[in-house]
């Protein structure tokens, strides 16, 4: 950055002081020069004068010298009058005649004093003979006087002079010049302010060129962000700074009135430097008055790379998941959008699969979200290599994919065919097991598919929803298998998200009521009782667990359910064993949902809750499935420890349907194994199911763990099963489970029988 110079300013300064120089220079020549002219032209006249006069009188005398040759020099008296004759009459002189020896002949004075005398002298001669001299003498003090006189005047006027030049040129020139040198540095400051301004414009490059695009002016910016090869760019043609950004200006320039408004002309400028892309954002003005040709230009460039990465990342980070890098809800309904509309234009028929990972919550919640997140990167990159390249595969959160398969074929049979194909193709390809760090994990997957288009109005969400609910089809058909949607379907899914509102509002309202089943001893004594949550509806009535715990549990509501009845169960227990409608060691069991239990705060909620109502935890038996023991079986067994440590009671519910093996009974601290009523119920008819129950019933006994039969109904299945040793029963041959008032009577009527 240059500082503008402004050369006359100094030139100004110093103007005063010669001006001054050189009327003094003026002033003395004014003084000296006119009184030395005066003086030689003076001198040399009186000089020229004396000489004609004596030039005259000697040749007057020259006559008297003819007429008589020897004896002039003797007439004095006629000899003075001659000379006299020839005297000046303006100024004093005095007269020398001499002879040719230098002797005086005559000397004749007008006046007494001759000092600093001036002469003139002539020969006075006979024939051709200089017999004498004339010489008239005058003094120079008279001249010399009016000389000083003219000196005396011409200083007058030379001071008059310079106090004249001093008073008026000099002071208006130091006034403008102190004018001038104060603008100079107001300007001087206002170019300072706009330099630092433009300096600190780090990141812009502003280059300022004449009409013919040559630079004038440039900003430290331009030589880091344009990397010119030449060191001063002042005068270089802008061309030359960088070729490719040139021919960009040309052809924005030749399309002006596309990309200007007024002089402005703006584009992005890409290159690639040292394997890097960069952005430049380019700002062109024409400096132009009105309609006039521009009489410059001036272009601003910034680095916009940054601001255009963050961009894109943003939008990467807006349409792309972060945790497998698949495309996400987003970008799938954009390209599902596409593909719909090309579909229809080109009566081709795509799908959308629905895939969600079976109890994928049950792995994320017992081994942890780490764990649960490599194995969904796992499951995304199958999904990914699985597909065509044309299809896409997103993820939509938490477990749940879709897969977009476009132009499967034109014929519809032939299309669902093959995308029944590619979705069991795909199940099987998850379905091998994945290692996650120490971990093997085993999953299946769940998959709806909706083939589009069914009718010119689908949009992307209808087909969502369509593969979503054929996805909750295969869920509920068990697990690991793929459904096709049908229309019929859409009133499932309709039914299942008004189910899911009703229970919301269900809980809120407090419309779930606790029932209790009795359960009995060998000798028919009822030693305990298992609460089972009944949903009052306002509409619908008494709904069974079995038409509302599936849902809970998908959406997490159990929690909140479970909680309700455990707390109702205990504070009913305590008013029993309080008034002594039940004995102290009377059982309450009951049911945990695999959610509860998994949860990290499970223990704590049980402990409190006992504590909450003073239970003993002794008389609170947890009934527990098979699964949540078969996820994390460490964490599962440390709860199971903190709880036993405390007294709670553990019971396997539904023993024998899951994945139960004897052998794993045996490691398992619980207190009792719940038989399941399936296998009560064919225990008379079907030898396996008799010998299963027997085995658990003796395996139970040996581990001196207490037999619970659910479903008894006869008492042949009461006698059948006390003869192989159970140790307590459950059943409709007993009593259904009841409404809490219902059951009070019971148990009234139970302690009535004992002490009768
Ligand atoms: N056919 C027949 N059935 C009998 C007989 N005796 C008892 N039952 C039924 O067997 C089920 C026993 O409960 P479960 O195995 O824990 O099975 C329960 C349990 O898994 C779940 N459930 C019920 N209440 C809760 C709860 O509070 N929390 C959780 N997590 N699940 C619950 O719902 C399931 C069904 O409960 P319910 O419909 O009450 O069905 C009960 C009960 O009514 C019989 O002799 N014959």
């Amino acid at each position: 950055m240059t500082m503008i110079q402004l050369p006359f300013t100094k030139r100004l300064e110093n103007l005063p002081s010669q001006l001054k120089r050189l009327s003094m220079l003026f002033s003395l020549t004014i003084a000296i020069l006119p009184p030395i002219g005066y003086w030689n032209i003076a001198s040399k006249y009186k000089a020229t004068q004396l000489a004609e006069h004596a030039e005259q009188a000697a040749h007057a005398v020259s006559k008297l010298v003819f007429i008589n040759p020897d004896a002039w020099d003797l007439q004095f008296h006629h000899l003075g009058h001659i000379v006299e004759q020839y005297r000046p009459r303006t100024i004093e002189t005095r007269i020398h005649v001499k002879d040719l020896n230098g002797e005086h002949l005559l000397l004749s004075e007008s006046h007494s004093h001759y000092d600093w005398p001036i002469s003139g002298s002539a020969e006075i001669k006979n024939n051709t003979l200089t017999v004498g001299h004339v010489t008239i003498e005058s003094s120079q003090v008279p001249l010399l006087l009016k000389t000083l006189m003219v000196s005396a005047l011409c200083l007058i006027v030379a001071t008059g002079f310079l106090i004249f030049i001093n008073r008026t040129s000099i002071r208006g020139i130091n006034r403008a010049s102190s004018e001038i040198n104060r603008i100079h540095t107001e300007l001087q400051q206002q170019r300072t302010y706009l330099d630092s301004i433009l300096r600190s414009t780090e990141n812009v490059a502003i280059i300022a060129t004449d009409s013919d695009w040559n630079i004038q002016y440039y900003n430290d910016t331009t030589t880091r962000l344009l990397t010119p090869a030449a060191s001063s760019l002042t005068g270089l043609p802008l061309f030359k700074l960088h070729a490719d950004l040139w021919r960009n200006i040309q052809i924005v320039q030749m399309n002006k009135h596309a990309v200007s408004d007024n002089n402005t002309m703006s584009f992005i400028f890409t290159e690639v430097k040292q394997g890097h892309t960069h952005h430049l954002q380019v700002h062109l003005y024409e400096i132009a008055e009105g309609d006039s040709p521009p009489s410059g230009y001036t272009l601003l460039c910034s680095d916009i790379t940054e601001q255009r990465d963050a961009a894109a990342m943003i939008e990467r980070q807006a349409t792309y998941d972060s945790l497998t890098d698949l495309p996400n809800r987003r970008l799938f309904l954009e390209q599902l959008e596409r593909a719909l509309a090309s579909g229809y234009r080109h009566q081709y028929l795509g799908a959308v699969l629905f895939l969600d990972i079976d109890n994928f919550k049950n792995i994320n919640d017992s081994l942890g979200h780490a764990i649960g997140d490599l194995l969904l990167q796992q499951v995304a990159l199958r999904l990914q290599s699985g597909i065509r390249k044309e299809d896409i595969v997103a993820r939509l959160g938490g477990d749940e994919f879709v897969v977009l398969l476009q132009e499967i074929s034109s014929d519809e049979n032939e299309a669902i065919k093959l995308t029944q194909l590619f979705a069991e193709k795909l199940g099987k390809t998850l379905a091998v097991p994945y290692v996650v760090r120490q971990h093997t994990l085993h999953i299946t997957s769940s998959i709806g598919i909706s083939v589009f288009p069914g009718s010119p109005s689908d949009q992307p969400g209808d087909i969502m929803r369509q593969a979503d609910t054929a996805m909750y089809q295969a869920k509920d058909a068990g697990r690991n298998t793929l459904r096709l949607f049908l229309p019929s379907m859409q009133h499932v899914a309709n039914e299942r998200l008004k189910t899911l509102n009703d229970l919301r509002k269900g809980i809120e309202h407090s419309e779930f009521i606790t029932f209790y089943q009795p359960q009995y001893d060998q000798n028919g004594c009822m030693v305990g009782a298992e609460a089972l949550l009944r949903w009052q509806h306002p509409q619908k009535g008494l709904i069974s667990p079995d038409n509302f715990i599936p849902l809970a549990e998908e959406s997490g509501l159990i929690i909140e359910l479970g909680a309700v009845v455990l707390e109702t169960a205990l504070s009913n227990l305590y008013s029993w064993i309080d008034s002594k409608q039940a004995p102290l060691s009377f059982q309450i069991s009951v049911n945990i949902s695999p959610l509860q239990f998994l949860q990290d705060s499970f223990v704590l909620k049980i402990k409190e809750a006992l504590k909450n109502t003073s239970i003993a935890p002794s008389n609170l038996t947890l009934e527990i499935t098979e699964s949540v023991l078969l996820d994390n079986a460490k964490l599962a067994m440390e709860k199971i420890h903190a709880l036993r440590d405390f007294g709670v009671q553990f019971s396997i519910d539904d023993f024998g349907t899951g994945y139960s093996s004897l052998a794993y009974l045996k490691q398992l601290s619980i207190d009792e194994v719940k038989i399941d009523r399936s296998f009560v119920r064919d225990i008379l008819i079907d030898d396996s199911d008799a010998a299963l129950v027997e085995t658990v019933i003796n395996l139970t006994s040996r581990l001196r763990l207490d037999s619970v039969a659910e479903g008894v109904e006869t008492a042949a299945q009461f006698s059948f099963l006390k003869n192989l040793g159970c140790t307590r029963y459950q059943g409709y041959l007993f009593s259904k489970p009841l409404p809490l008032h219902e059951f009070k009577a019971l148990l009234l009527s139970q302690k009535n029988l004992m002490s009768a």
